[in-house]
């Protein structure tokens, strides 16, 4: 039968990549999207910005929304300092499959919280389920449509405190207008725009970085 672009992507990674180098994990899957099929992972342009970001916050406790292959997930979880934590959500158990074993080759299991299910289902139950008190950072990758209802449950779940960052990929492609206008205007938010592009081609895109003022 067929493979589907995550088993063949995770097959790059298990063929190029070394076990335990998480570095290698994200440079195997660039190196498969630039040359042999496009993938929708945040990419090597944008993942200097989340980089950026996750260095200079050094979160304790980390919820990235949409999982996808786990490519934003090794990146972010091989910056944290020793004791922090990554809870990822993914909605489509395909995904789910390829990402826990990218996360295992990468070894980052230890720091990696891997939850299939809906935002919408699993926000709520942050602080119950996971002992989650805050949330230092919010990786939002998920379906554009989710972010603004999303950012809202988060909200009122008590997640989000002084300092806390929402870093949202795709603001501009495929784009999430009704998210940008309320982060910009709300005075709950200090919003930057970090210009970029689509992950591994010439359009335009960008990451939303909104500080929660509490
Ligand atoms: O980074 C992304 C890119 C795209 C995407 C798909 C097709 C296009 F033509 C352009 C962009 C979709 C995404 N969905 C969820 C999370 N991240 C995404
Ligand atoms: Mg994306």
């Amino acid at each position: 039968t067929q493979s589907t672009r995550p088993q063949r992507l995770l097959g790059a990674v298990q063929k190029n990549a070394t076990r335990g180098d998480p570095r290698s994990v994200v440079k195997a899957i660039d190196e498969f999207c630039r040359h042999k099929e496009w993938a929708m992972n945040v990419g090597d342009e944008k993942g200097c910005i989340l980089d950026s970001v996750v260095s200079e916050l050094n979160p304790a406790t980390v919820l990235e929304l949409g999982t996808y292959c786990g490519y934003s997930t090794v990146r972010i979880a091989s910056l944290l300092p020793p004791h922090a934590k990554l809870i990822t959500l993914e909605f489509n158990p395909d995904y789910a499959k390829i990402a826990c074993q990218v996360i295992a080759w990468a070894g980052l299991e230890d720091k990696i919280q891997l939850v299939e299910g809906s935002s919408a289902e699993w926000i709520p139950k942050m602080k119950e389920h996971f002992g989650v008190k805050m949330l230092d950072l919010v990786f939002m990758d998920h379906w554009k449509d989710d972010y603004l209802p999303d950012t809202k449950l988060l909200e009122d779940c008590g997640l989000l405190r002084k300092g806390s960052v929402l870093l949202a990929d795709n603001v501009i492609c495929p784009g999430s207008p009704d998210y940008l206008k309320y982060v910009r205007r709300s005075p709950r938010y200090k919003s930057q725009y970090f210009r970029s592009h689509l992950e591994y081609t010439k359009a335009e895109d960008g990451l939303e970085k909104s500080v929660f003022l509490g």
